[in-house]
C-alpha cells in the first residue's frame, strides 16, 4: 500500500467588528477579528481537516462538535493538538503542510514566521515543514468586502 496520503482543508469565518482575530495560533491587532464557536482560528481549522482528510478521519466538526458548549470559545491549539494525538494514533506523521489565507486586510505576511513558529512548538514539527502563503481577493467577494476571512491546506501524510 502506498503510504503517502493527501488532503484537503476548506474553511470560512465572518469578520466583525470588536472580535478578537486568532490566526495561526497567534492573536492579530486589527479592528475586525474572526466570529465562530471556537476561538475562529481558520488557519489551524484547515490545517486539522487537511490533516484528518489525508488519514480519511472526517473533519473538525465531526470530533469537535459546534454544538458542544465545551468547546465555546476554545483555543484552537488545543483542537490542533488533539488532531495530531488522533493521527499519530493510527500511525500516521506528517510530511509537510501547504496553507493558504484569503484576507484582504491587514497583510499578513509580517505575522507569518511567528504563526510557523507557534503552530511547529504545537504539532511538534520542523517550521520547514509548514508553508503559509496569503492572498487578496483583490476587493472582490466576501474576503474583498472584508465581511469574512478563508483559507486552504493541503497537508501530505506518511505512515511511520
Ligand atoms: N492579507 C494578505 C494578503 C496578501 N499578502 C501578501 O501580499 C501579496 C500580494 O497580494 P495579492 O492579493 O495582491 O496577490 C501576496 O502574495 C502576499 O505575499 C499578505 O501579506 N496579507
Ligand atoms: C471549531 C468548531 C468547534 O468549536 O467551531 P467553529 O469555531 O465554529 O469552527 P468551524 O470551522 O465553523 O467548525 C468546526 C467546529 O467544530
Amino acid at each position: 500500500m502506498n503510504p503517502f496520503r493527501i488532503g484537503f482543508g476548506y474553511d470560512v469565518h465572518q469578520l466583525k467588528t470588536g472580535e478578537e482575530f486568532w490566526l495561526g495560533g497567534i492573536k492579530l491587532e486589527h479592528e475586525k477579528g474572526a466570529v465562530g464557536h471556537s476561538d475562529a482560528d481558520v488557519l489551524i481549522h484547515v490545517i486539522c481537516d487537511a490533516i484528518l482528510g489525508a488519514a480519511n478521519m472526517r473533519d473538525i466538526g465531526y470530533h469537535f462538535s459546534d454544538k458542544d458548549p465545551k468547546f465555546k470559545g476554545i483555543d484552537s491549539k488545543i483542537l490542533l493538538k488533539e488532531v495530531m494525538e488522533l493521527i499519530r494514533a493510527e500511525g500516521y506523521e506528517i510530511g509537510n503542510l501547504d496553507t493558504t489565507i484569503c484576507l484582504q486586510v491587514p497583510k499578513v505576511n509580517p505575522h507569518i514566521p511567528g504563526m510557523k513558529k507557534c503552530l511547529a512548538g504545537v504539532m511538534n514539527l520542523a517550521e520547514h515543514d509548514i508553508s503559509i502563503k496569503a492572498t487578496t481577493t483583490e476587493w472582490l467577494g466576501f474576503v474583498g468586502r472584508e465581511e469574512g476571512i478563508s483559507a486552504y491546506c493541503v497537508a501530505l501524510i506518511y505512515k511511520v
